[in-house]
């Protein structure tokens, strides 16, 4: 487990661009060692944020986007093309406007594709997918992605993790379905906690004034239980990526502003 870096930009602009630029050194970094780059999408405003501040740098240029594998942490069990679906969003922030090798973009089942709307047979789809790539260099049956990004929900949620419900005390499976989320729609597929952690690094994104009291819960010794942010960290980093709106409730003792 690596302990919570934090770093805080002015506002959600600055934080998307600096996100970006931090991803962008990465994936260039990952492809110059190991020939080829893996990444975690999020979904949700912060996320689709970051695509579209890469989508507008010229740096995106640096990055050979014919190897790099593109995973989900979650998905909106909903119609292919459907709006909602964070493939969907993803798409239009990013994805149609790089050359990505489409065989290396690994989105999760909709609800009307080949396991039809059983949400738990499309996430035990997705788990053999990431089984099938995974070697033994690995830690268990997912890949040690380089990146796995999580956008924060003001409750605390990543990916489709939220507070108290049965997925995030999953322990074994690396992929589960998700019913009666409280956040629509309320049917998902999630990452579990455990493939979360396989990641050499997890970076949480939170920016506005409606995640400060998630932020600082998550951070100042919640249990995953209640604040599964708390228990999303990395092989080698876990960084926390704010704005001053959502550094705003943080503890003195974990974050102290410039100007106060
Ligand atoms: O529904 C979801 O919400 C979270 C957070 O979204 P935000 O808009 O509050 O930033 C997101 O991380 C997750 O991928 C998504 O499915």
């Amino acid at each position: 487990m690596s302990t919570p870096q934090l770093v805080v930009h002015h506002d959600k602009e600055l934080m998307a661009q600096a996100a970006a630029a931090r991803l962008i050194t990465k994936v260039v970094d990952a492809q110059a060692t190991r020939g080829a780059a893996s990444v975690v999408l999020t979904g949700g405003r912060n996320g689709n944020g970051l695509l579209a501040a890469l989508a507008s740098s010229p740096a995106r240029d640096a990055v050979d986007w014919s190897r790099l594998d593109l995973w989900w942490g979650d998905e909106r069990f909903l119609p292919e093309g459907d709006p909602e679906r964070n493939v969907t969003q993803a798409r239009e922030a990013l994805l149609d406007a790089v050359p990505l090798d489409p065989a290396r973009v690994h989105a999760m089942p909709a609800s009307d594709g080949r396991f039809g709307d059983d949400a738990d047979a499309a996430a035990a789809g997705y788990a053999a997918e990431l089984a099938s790539v995974a070697g033994s260099e690995d830690h268990g049956p997912v890949p040690t992605f380089d990146v796995l990004m999580l956008g924060v929900g003001p409750d605390t949620h990543v990916a489709s993790l939220f507070p108290e419900l049965p997925a995030v005390r999953e322990t074994e499976r690396t992929v589960v379905g998700v019913h009666g989320a409280p956040k629509p729609p309320p049917t998902r597929i999630t990452l579990t906690l455990p493939a979360i952690r396989a990641a050499r690094e997890v970076w949480l994104l939170a920016a506005g004034e409606d995640k400060a009291k998630a932020a600082a819960l998550a951070l100042s010794g919640a249990g995953e239980i209640q604040a599964p942010a708390a228990g999303a960290y990395g092989r080698r980093r876990t960084l926390w990526l704010l704005d001053d709106a959502a550094a705003s409730e943080l503890p003195r003792e974990l974050y102290r502003p410039a100007i106060p």
